[in-house]
């Protein structure tokens, strides 16, 4: 085989998956837009999604600064050398990192160094199975991590809140897959999709969980128990009202496939892997002799482009006038903030800084490398590019999960006096004590729109901690009408906390037996 024209269509399948969506994809995203009422939360938020996802295509740039934990699914014709196409693979990663379509994204679980070209010990994910065809079938999926923390495994029977319990039956299946739902809320960046595995042990279920997700969308499910299951939970997942990115909403669930396969008697498994809308994976038929690509997988059926129609922005245009924007520029006052109320949109101007897992947790027991005081912190790790001449360019930068910072946001904003942060998903209710106490405010961006929030950050004008690794630098941004929404402020309240009740009552509503 061509190992060299191989590597370079490795190259093609990573950089295309992370920068364009799959047409089945885009057509459940549409259709989650088309359900939305103009000028609701829900609504701007899935303008920002589908406009973010037509950068993503004419910048070539990733959909989402965090391009997972790359991880491939090879079929191979009998005595196709699986060695060398492992190490054409590695290559084409590490090429795709240097290009900025990737984000260094492999750290040492022990140390903490990132090993800076998305290689190391289990990165990537490279499996391997013969079968009886001529082609090799070349499967990617680039996961991120904010929705792979919200997989959940299910061990039958089990209480599970809301529901009561789930017992070994089809019903007890339906119950763990409607609380997998709710417990995901809006932090693996809803609307999301599930794969689901029944049976095996833990890890071969979630591998089944993981396997459901090369099936298509629309795919019907041959199994007619499971295809019930699937239409079941698409039909009413929705009711939850979570929305997308939690804000609430129409639109809670794009897609459930769910497969099964034995276990042993004394265990019984449901595992589910959750993928948030920025549902990146792709395939290619290759030829085994000359490594070229035959044929692009997950192609059938309509594009959506995603290109305004005059009549979209119209209506855009007038929600955009329905909605009063508040202004922030940092340093901000304590007075400023305590003016801001949930629901309220905000556009910020001027410095702010990029703090996540790593910063959190270094200013705790450390001082700040600036000063901090009346300053944005912004939950981010972006793919960055340093040119020839030593400036650094945002290719990415979408906001991470902020739960991870809840052991420490509070008291850190007390700390230096931060008077605003910026992430998504929301925060509980330490944060929320100390928002009130000191004057504080949360503000919510869109998780995965990543080219969208590139494009308001108009320069770099530093960067601090950097052995911490590109995603986990203090970055010193400069930015232009960066959108959020204050979903948690300094008076008590939390959007988060409310949809969370509310969706837990809805989730009450499914405790009936239906299979
Ligand atoms: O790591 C990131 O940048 C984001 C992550 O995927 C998340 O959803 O929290
Ligand atoms: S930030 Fe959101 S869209 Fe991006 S990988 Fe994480 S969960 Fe997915």
């Amino acid at each position: 085989m061509n190992i060299e024209k191989f590597q370079e269509s490795m190259y093609q399948l990573i950089v295309e998956t992370s920068t364009r969506l799959p047409k089945d994809v885009r057509r459940a995203i549409k259709a989650a837009k088309e359900r939305e009422s103009a000028g609701t939360r829900s609504a701007m938020s899935l303008a920002t999604i589908t406009n973010n996802i037509k950068m993503a295509d004419e910048n070539v740039s990733p959909i989402c600064q965090d391009t997972g934990l790359p991880t491939f699914k090879i079929k191979t014709p009998v005595g196709a050398n699986q060695l060398l196409m492992k190490e054409a693979i590695k290559q084409a990663i590490a090429e795709a990192t240097k290009d900025g379509k990737l984000r260094p994204n492999s750290v040492d679980s022990l140390s903490g160094e990132n090993s800076g070209d998305n290689l190391g010990g289990g990165t990537p994910v490279i499996k391997f199975e013969q079968w009886e065809k001529e082609y090799i079938d070349a499967r990617l999926i680039l996961k991120g991590g904010g929705c792979e923390n919200k997989n959940i495994q299910y061990s039958l029977p089990c209480e599970l809140e809301g529901l009561g319990r789930a017992g070994r039956d089809l019903d007890g299946i339906r119950k763990c897959i409607m609380h997998s739902v709710y417990q995901a809320q809006g932090q693996g960046c809803s609307a999301g999709f599930i794969g689901v595995g029944i049976g095996g042990d833990r890890s071969a279920g979630y591998d089944l969980a993981k396997e459901q997700l090369f099936r298509t969308v629309e795919d019907v499910n041959p199994n007619e128990d499971l295809r019930k299951l699937e239409e079941y939970v698409m039909d009413n997942a929705n009711e939850l009202g979570i929305g997308t990115m939690g804000f609430g909403g129409e639109t809670t669930l794009l897609g459930c496939k769910v497969g099964v396969m034995n276990r042993i008697p004394a265990s019984f498994f449901v595992s589910v892997a959750y993928n948030c809308w920025a549902f990146r994976r792709l395939g290619v038929a290759v030829h085994p002799e000359t490594g070229e690509i035959n044929e692009w997988m997950y192609q059938e059926g309509e594009n959506i482009d995603f290109g305004a129609t005059e009549a979209e922005k119209e209506t855009a245009a007038a929600s955009d006038t329905r909605t009063e924007v508040i202004s922030l520029q940092a340093p901000i006052t304590e007075e400023q903030i305590r003016g801001l109320k949930v629901g309220d949109v905000v556009q910020i101007n001027g410095r702010m800084y990029t703090g996540r897992d790593a910063i959190h947790h270094h200013l705790m027991e450390h001082d700040a490398p600036v000063d901090l005081n009346g300053q944005v912190i912004y939950h981010c790790g972006p793919v960055m590019l340093k040119d020839n001449e030593g400036n650094w360019h945002v290719k990415a930068a979408g906001p991470t999960t902020s739960i991870r910072e809840e052991p420490y946001q509070g008291d850190i904003m007390k700390k230096f006096g931060i008077r605003a942060v910026i992430g998504k998903g929301g925060m509980g209710p330490k944060t929320l004590a100390a928002l009130k106490d000191h004057g504080g405010v949360y503000l919510n961006a869109i998780g995965g729109a990543a080219q969208y929030y590139a494009d308001c950050i108009k320069a770099v004008e530093g960067v601090d901690l950097m052995e911490f690794g590109i995603p986990e630098a203090m970055w010193h941004l400069k930015v232009e009408g960066f959108t959020a929404v204050v979903t948690m402020d300094s008076h008590g309240n939390s959007l988060h906390a409310d949809v969370d009740k509310s969706s837990l009552e809805k989730l009450a509503q499914f405790k009936e037996r239906v299979f």
